[in-house]
């Protein structure tokens, strides 16, 4: 049994491992395997992220080693990830002479390959991704698909452009990507742009996704970098330019992690297991006979048919005809987050019938096997993903209020995101994260669907004119 969701920590814990998605067993701090049904999960998930990718990028792969002599040129760029990389010094027992690092992400294998391969105006836009193990050694509570030292599942992706305002549009370009990526899991966010203190290495800025868990911590489930041409100086990226003169390119990189995966399981389970929306579910539909002594052939009968024609329609069908009592069953589908239910007793059976209910509602409905076309389970899915982004968003909402004044702001930290004003000074963001003892998330570019608040207001520090931003505690 899973403890209640409202001790949010205690359950996520466990449903990573009931519902099998994945192993926190493995004997290395950070690092979790991924059980089938979990790889099943993330294979559908990435499955639309790379559908999305796929429209403008190509999927390459890189080395995961980078020598030191690579990682270390961007200063910026070695000075925020130096506590957190990997190194490898030997090979065998020979003393490597350049110490390699696993790649903690991919713009310092890249670059230099970018060097060789972008020459002229005419190899502009440059658009590759690809979906990683990167490593990092985290110093903070590390916690299954949060934060890990293996990340499984990076995708990131790389861009090189002409020029600033051409990186820029693909920044535009890339945020609508994510947000079609996380409206078709129907999970909200705000998208935000970080602070300059909380940007990533060696970024001239960075726009994050950010989604709020049912503990009203905050989690970053997506990043958008514009690059500048801080790395082509560094790399000496030139191209070609249409008069003839040299010119650097300007790059932009945006990555997302199994945290996309976390964000799905924490915020549309609930308190017996995974919500999952119907294009994700490993098992999208689970056929349960009810076996009463003496009825068996007559139920089996039916159930194979239904479970025959669902299978021809090509949805992702599991028929349950093990032995354990119904509760048992209806407990495991639960748990694994199928989303329709189909029951078939000796009465159903008799009259041709069927008991169906979806996995989000109380509701059981009974219906002729006819009316299980493609159409009406197609409809069906369509507004149970409807029912889900309500409820995603309505409980959001309440977790978002607008304050004007620091006390306030204090109390509500650790129950929600604090919306607040905040002029553009660092002394101001410094300070209010030391009295609201949370850190600034950064200027909202846009509010998740029913948040309403004014762009501009008064800095609620120091009262000079300001923008609106978001605070809380995040993982
Ligand atoms: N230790 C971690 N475990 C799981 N996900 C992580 C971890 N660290 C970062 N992420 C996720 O990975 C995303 C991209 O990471 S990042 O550092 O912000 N950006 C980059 O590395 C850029 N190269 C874009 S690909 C983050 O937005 C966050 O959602
Ligand atoms: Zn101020």
């Amino acid at each position: 049994m899973l403890p209640p969701k409202s001790n949010f920590s205690e359950w996520y814990h466990e449903i990573i491992q009931h519902a099998q998605i994945m192993d926190i067993r493995y004997p290395v701090k950070g690092l979790y395997v991924w059980f089938p049904f979990g790889f099943k999960l993330r294979k559908l998930v990435y499955g639309k992220l790379r559908e999305i990718m796929d429209r403008e990028h190509d999927e390459v792969y890189f080395p995961a080693l980078i020598p030191e002599t690579e990682l270390g040129k961007e200063g910026q760029h070695i000075k925020g990830f130096e506590d957190e990389v990997y190194w490898i010094t030997h090979g065998g027992m020979d003393e490597l002479d350049v110490k390699l690092a696993l790649r903690p992400t991919s713009e310092t294998a890249m670059y230099p390959m970018f060097r060789l391969w972008i020459r002229s105006h005419a190899d502009l836009p440059l658009k590759v991704y690809q979906v990683v193990n990167v490593f990092r050694y985290e110093t903070k509570h590390t916690r299954p698909l949060i934060r890990l030292r293996e990340i499984t599942s990076f995708k990131e992706a790389h861009t090189a452009h002409r020029n600033y305002e051409e990186a820029e549009e693909n920044v535009k370009k890339a945020i609508s990507s994510y947000k079609e990526f996380y409206d078709s899991l129907a999970i909200p966010y705000f998208v935000i742009k970080r602070p300059e203190w909380d940007k990533f290495p060696g970024a001239d800025y960075t726009i994050a996704f950010d989604t709020i868990m049912p503990d009203g911590r905050t989690l970053q489930i997506g990043t958008v970098h514009h690059l500048a041409d801080n790395f082509a100086k560094t790399f000496d990226i030139k191209y070609e330019t249409p008069e003839g003169d040299h010119a650097y390119i300007h790059q932009t990189c945006y990555g997302i992690s199994e945290r996309c995966i976390a964000s799905l399981i924490s915020i549309h389970g609930d308190d017996v297991g995974l919500i999952l929306p119907f294009d994700f579910a490993p098992h999208q539909i689970v056929v349960i006979p009810i076996l009463y002594k003496g009825k068996e052939e007559l139920v089996m009968n039916v159930a194979n048919r239904v479970y025959d024609r669902l299978k021809s329609m090509g949805f992702r069908v599991v028929m349950d005809d093990s032995d354990d009592r119904p509760g048992a069953k209806y407990y495991r589908w639960e748990l694994f987050g199928v989303p329709l239910r189909i029951e078939i007793g000796p009465r159903e059976a008799e009259s041709n019938e069927a008991v169906i209910s979806f996995r989000d509602e109380k509701v059981k409905r009974k219906i002729s096997i006819e009316e299980l076309t493609e159409d009406s389970i197609k409809t069906w899915a369509e507004e149970m993903h409807e029912r889900l982004r309500r409820k995603a968003l309505d409980s959001l909402a309440e977790k978002t209020k607008l304050f004007e004044s620091i006390s306030e702001i204090k109390e509500w930290i650790g129950k929600g995101v604090a919306l607040t004003y905040l002029c553009s000074s660092t002394e101001c963001g410094e300070e209010l994260e030391s009295l609201a003892g949370a850190g600034v998330l950064g200027e909202v570019l846009e509010l998740p669907e029913g948040v309403e608040a004014e762009k501009d207001g008064s800095c609620v520090i120091c009262g000079r004119p300001g923008k609106l931003n978001a605070i809380a505690k995040s993982y």
